[in-house]
């Protein structure tokens, strides 16, 4: 097994930071132009500010509430025959809306039916080679479905789903235009009989566009040739429309542009109602080479004595989010509705041990089971077999964390996380709570910090510089930024040297990325993009893997590439420090490795020992030594790498952290079989209780280990010792469930580097003032529902696994 460095997960995130966030970037690149009331520079623009903003709710007669944010499991859509009729399967197809007054299931069964519909006939015009599937699939649904225009929400539509693309989109309602972004009749030139337009698509194609989450700056429609700015735009068409919704009061859906960084896929995300709250006439950010010339003629309509006048100038509308609904879908990632039917029915199976088959759990049951956790409330459920715990945090999460076991291995004695007092924690403990006085930080964690905080104010003054000669987006996202998300929330490139933990000096010009403040994970990025993780990620599942691995993690929902999945939490501490009380709980099997800026030195002398280790001929019979998991095709094509358009940061000096486990030390008697047995093939029998206890004692019962006899310590134990860690052995969090793996992992790990005085200084951060005791975990790639989720432990977890529990090579 070819040992790859924790830096080699990291790097994989990199040649794709420039790309991310295409679609939706725009201009946006950190812009201090405010609410962009005042951006561009030249002649001062024309302000139409409403004194009070609209709140725009919108028409009551057709306005049907908020639609949730959160979806629960639906009812399987096999059982729903209006769908599968629209899918062209026999019955009946209901071609127009139900009435208002209809439930909210049969108005989400009717989108449903007409997004199944569109798929179908996307998937025909595809195979038959059409030109433009998604063109002629809308239009078939067009003749299929009678779907009035309206403005507001539209019903069976949930903030937040996703669509494959804008036919699709236009398909349903959402945004009735595929190419064009603002969504309006025509008609309404005049501006007398409409209240304006019905929605804006966001998808990058205007320079002037920003979109700071909460604040919207939208470029009105016309003046371009290609992608480029040539002429003024005129208050006609779409920019009269929004004109109107600004005097009317309506507001405008918003369909965001995502495009994923690392498939260059994009999709469509419907994010809510905003209002038009300002709309300002000015100098476009953005021109062409000619137009700096002074013979072009592109742009002297008005210009006197037909020279040439500046810039054009555009419409820009600033939209905001109805009062009640400033949460930005993005932050709440959601089934794609198609995959998630398919996947809803396999979450809502278990294996009938009869007939060893799928057998479809009844719906209602799921749902009762799913929401009473939600509450909080551990609900019973019906049909439990195979969900053994309903919150495995017991409400110190938003969500609630199942523990499933649907491997069929009969194994329902009932989740036990260890056979020690172990206390789920949302975040970190040390000091009092875990009994000890904080640990200290390391010198050398000091001085990274200063490095990190240094190398953040060099970027954002390459940044700020670059931005002011900037003359259209593209040029902008080609400039490596300090800023560690895009638009959508996600984080865009990994950064070995840590991202540093947001905070606001007033007028945001410091503000950073980071991954989470104190309380509730609640970050915020001003100015740059607005932020807010609210929490671990929905749909985390503790499951059983195999008998082998044990237990693992992974989600019923699709997580999105860069998405923040969860912190590594466990109890900050020393190595040594670990079961000084009671040694007899000692366990290496949970333990992250915090201080990595562990002195140049060591880390070396570290290196050089690991790469011996590497080399060392393994004996005969230790492949069982080596992790199951051994590299396989990845199931889903990792991204194709990108060159990167301008260097990163070099990297300053350490590995990412490390899971460090001993051999032979381990408390999960599984792996204790799977490590030391030299006899894979005649497994010892143990029962599925010591699997899920498996202490040491155990593991030493059952298994053909030698007993351990403690011996003198090596370099990289005595190494260890001074770590500073996270043992989420006794406190600890969903993380703490996660694999490892060298080829299939889709997690990558951050450090973060949090600020612990005033979020108001406008200083650059004070090393003194900084805490390094937070690692969170991304996505560095799309991954599927139901997918295993893993990260690389790190080689030192890979040396250990080779070492024999007194650190003797076996
Ligand atoms: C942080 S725990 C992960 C959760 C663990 N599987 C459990 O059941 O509690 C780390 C331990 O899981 C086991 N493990 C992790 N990845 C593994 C893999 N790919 N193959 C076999 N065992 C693995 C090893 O025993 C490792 O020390």
């Amino acid at each position: 097994m070819a040992p790859s460095s924790s830096k080699d997960v990291d790097m994989s995130m990199k040649p794709h930071s420039a790309g991310g966030g295409g679609a939706s970037a725009g201009g946006v690149g950190g812009a201090s132009a405010g609410a962009g009331a005042s951006a561009g520079g030249g002649a001062s623009p024309s302000h139409h500010i409403l004194a009070v903003p609209p709140q725009g709710e919108a028409e009551a007669d057709d306005e049907p509430p908020p639609p949730p944010r959160h979806k629960r499991l639906r009812t399987s859509m096999s059982k729903s025959s209006p769908s599968a009729a629209a899918a062209g399967v026999a019955g009946t197809i209901r071609t127009s809306p139900p009435p208002p007054e209809a439930t909210p299931q049969a108005h989400s069964e009717f989108i449903e039916q007409v997004r199944l519909y569109f798929k179908r006939r996307f998937d025909l015009a595809k195979s038959n080679g059409g030109h433009k599937p998604d063109m002629t699939a809308w239009g078939d649904c067009k003749k299929a479905f009678d779907i009035p225009r309206r403005h507001g929400h539209i019903p069976g539509v949930d903030v937040g789903d996703i669509f494959s693309g804008r036919g699709e989109a236009a398909a349903v309602g959402v945004h009735n235009m595929m190419m064009q972004g603002i969504d309006y009749i025509s008609k309404s030139d005049d501006g007398s009989h409409s209240k304006g337009a019905y929605a804006v698509c966001l998808g990058g194609g205007y320079c002037d566009d920003e979109d700071n989450g909460e604040v919207v700056t939208y470029t009105g429609m016309g003046g371009q040739s290609g992608k480029l700015q040539v002429r003024d735009q005129e208050m006609t068409k779409g920019n009269l429309a929004l004109r109107c919704n600004f005097e009317t009061g309506t507001p405008v859906r918003l369909i965001r542009g995502k495009r994923d960084g690392f498939t260059h896929f994009v999709t469509y995300v419907y994010d809510g109602l905003y209002n038009v709250v300002e709309y300002t006439f000015e100098p476009s950010v953005a021109t062409t080479k000619k137009a700096d010339a002074a013979d072009d003629t592109t742009n002297t309509e008005n210009g006197e004595n037909g020279k040439y006048k500046g810039p054009p100038r555009v419409y820009k509308f600033k939209l905001v989010p109805v009062k009640g609904e400033s949460n930005v879908s993005f932050l709440a990632p959601s089934f794609k509705r198609i995959g998630l039917r398919y996947m809803e029915k396999f979450v809502n199976t278990r294996i009938d041990k009869t007939t060893n088959r799928r057998k479809e759990i009844p719906a209602a049951a799921e749902d009762q089971g799913m929401e009473g956790a939600a509450a909080g409330a551990a609900a019973p459920h019906p049909d439990s077999a195979n969900v053994l715990v309903h919150d495995l945090s017991k409400g110190a999460e938003p969500y609630p964390i199942r523990v499933v076991n649907d491997t069929g291995d009969g194994d329902l004695v009932g989740f036990k996380p260890l056979n020690v007092p172990f206390t789920y924690v949302a975040t970190s403990v040390q000091g009092v709570e875990a009994g000890r006085s904080p640990a200290p930080i390391s010198r050398r964690a000091r001085e990274a910090i200063s490095e990190v905080a240094a190398a953040t104010a060099q970027m954002d003054e390459k940044r700020e510089d670059s931005h002011r000669r900037a003359f259209g987006k593209q040029f902008v996202n080609a400039v490596p930024s300090r800023r560690a998300y895009s638009l959508d929330g996600l984080l865009k490139q990994s950064s070995e040297e840590g991202l540093v933990e947001t905070w606001d000096d007033g007028d945001a010009k410091h503000a950073r990325a980071a991954t989470g403040g104190d309380a509730g994970m609640t970050f915020h990025v001003h100015n740059e993009s607005t932020f807010t993780a609210r929490s671990i990620h929905p749909g985390l599942e503790v499951y059983k893997v195999s008998e082998e691995k044990g237990w693992g993690l992974r989600c019923r929902q699709r997580i999105l590439a860069g998405a923040y999945v969860c912190d590594y939490v466990g109890e900050v501490c020393r190595d040594l420090e670990r079961g000084e009380n009671s040694p007899e709980l000692l366990s290496d099997e949970y333990i992250m490795s915090l201080d990595h800026y562990i002195e140049h030195g060591t880390h070396e002398n570290a290196k050089m020992l690991l790469a011996t280790e590497m080399k060392s001929p393994q004996k005969p019979g230790s492949a069982a030594v080596a992790c199951k998991d051994e590299p396989e095709p990845a199931p889903f094509p990792l991204p194709a790498p990108v060159p990167a358009p301008a260097p990163a940061p070099a990297p300053l000096s350490s590995p990412l952290p490390v899971i460090v486990a001993r051999k032979g030390s381990g408390t999960a008697a599984t792996t204790a079989t799977v490590i030391t047995s030299d006899h894979p093939s005649t497994p010892t029998k143990k029962t599925p209780l010591d699997a899920l206890e498996g202490s040491a004692a155990a593991a030493n019962a059952t298994t053909s280990d030698p007993p351990s006899t403690p011996t003198k310590k090596t370099v990289l134990d005595t190494l260890e010792d001074y770590l500073l860690c996270l043992d989420a052995y006794q406190y600890g969090n969903v993380a703490r469930y996660i694999n490892t793996s060298k080829g299939r992992t889709n997690l990558i790990l951050q450090p973060i580097f949090t600020r612990t005085d005033s979020k108001q200084a406008s200083s650059a951060p004070d090393p003194s003032s900084m805490q390094f005791y937070r690692i969170a975990l991304f996505a560095t790639r799309d991954i599927e529902p139901l997918e295993e989720l893993l990260y690389d432990y790190g080689d030192l977890y890979w040396a250990k696994l080779r070492k024999g529990a007194d650190g003797r090579e076996e």
